[in-house]
């Protein structure tokens, strides 16, 4: 992937408004072949209206959305592209192998059936009527469906919501691989460590706006804070009142003896740690995850937000 190449799925100003909730707010977007874009959010943040311009679902009030550079209504777009949404609409009656079929027979060269159970986690359930199977199988039947036109641009909205462990690692590997073939996948999710394990870039929303943008490593990097992991007897209440301290609690892993501590100034703590419990061991320091950014990232945004807010109401 390269910055150059041109964008396949874009949103340039976009605004919409459903009735008086603003849900985009000017966003711009734009998605490569190649790389997975991760769309971060609290509920209710705009993803899933973001998603929907982006694919021709609603017209947004002002601004533009793109898939292949025109408009994402255009037939020709839509069958370069798979979609995978919260609210699948899939008739219940159905078995699992007519919906593939007629779903492939929309794509000018869609994988293999087999493929597509091999990829989706299928088996077995191809002759199952899709209202009877259980929800994580559900989720394996729409992956798939959004997968099997072979398409140039993926979009899962919450994909592994509701699969298990196994089931969610092998639609990780799959998307991996669809990535590595060239195609560009925008995800929106809300667990972390999906975003960590597959994204490139990472937009995080805040009531309908950009609120941080960038690799993951960057959005990680706008925290400065250090997540300190030691073996210590020292009271975890009284560390959390130094200075440079955010919070310290002891036991988050399970295990009574550890003392976890989120820290601005992460060199002087260590150090004060050291010399008030000559016993501390087992020391760990390293950078805030993902969860700790998006955490602080939506929180100042808000923070700004709400101050915006009382200023023009003042
Ligand atoms: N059809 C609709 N009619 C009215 N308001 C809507 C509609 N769809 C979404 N909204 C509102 O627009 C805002 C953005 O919703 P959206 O579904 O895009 O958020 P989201 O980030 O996808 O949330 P979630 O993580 O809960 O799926 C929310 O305030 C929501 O209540």
């Amino acid at each position: 992937m390269s910055p150059e190449s041109p964008p396949l799925a874009q949103l340039r100003g976009v605004h919409h408004r459903y009735g008086r909730t603003l849900a985009l707010d000017g966003i711009d977007l734009s998605l490569r072949g190649g790389e997975v874009l991760a769309l971060l959010g609290a509920n209710g943040a705009g993803k899933s209206t973001a998603v929907a311009a982006m694919l021709g679902l609603l017209k947004p009030d002002a601004g533009e959305a793109l898939l292949f550079g025109r408009s994402p209504g255009l037939l020709a777009a839509r069958r370069r592209a798979g979609v995978m949404l919260q609210s699948a609409g899939i008739p219940e009656n159905s078995r699992v192998a007519e919906l593939l079929a007629l779903t492939r027979s929309y794509y000018p060269s869609p994988r293999t059936v087999d493929d597509c159970v091999a990829l989706a986690g299928l088996e077995g359930l191809l002759d199952r009527r899709y209202g009877k199977l259980s929800g994580g199988q559900q989720r394996r039947v729409q992956f798939a469906l959004a997968i099997c036109g072979d398409p140039e641009v993926l979009f899962l909205d919450e994909p592994t919501t509701g699969l298990d462990i196994d089931a969610r690692q092998r639609m990780w590997t799959t998307i991996r691989a669809i990535v590595a073939d060239g195609a560009a996948v925008l995800l929106t999710t809300h667990y972390l460590e999906e975003a960590e394990a597959l994204a490139d870039r990472v937009v995080v929303l805040n009531r309908g706006r950009v609120a941080a943008a960038g690799r993951l490593h960057e959005v990680r990097a706008l925290v400065s804070q250090r997540r300190i992991s030691c073996l210590s007897a020292l009271d975890a209440a009284r560390i959390s009142t130094w200075p440079g301290v955010r919070s310290a609690s002891r036991g988050a892993d399970g295990n009574p003896a550890r003392i976890e501590v989120l820290a601005d100034d992460a060199e002087t703590v260590v150090r004060r740690l050291l010399a008030e419990d000559a016993a501390l061991s087992d020391l760990d320091v390293r950078r805030a995850g993902l969860a700790d950014a998006f955490l602080e990232i939506t929180r100042s945004n808000s923070t700004d937000r709400d101050a915006d807010v009382a200023r023009e109401a003042a």
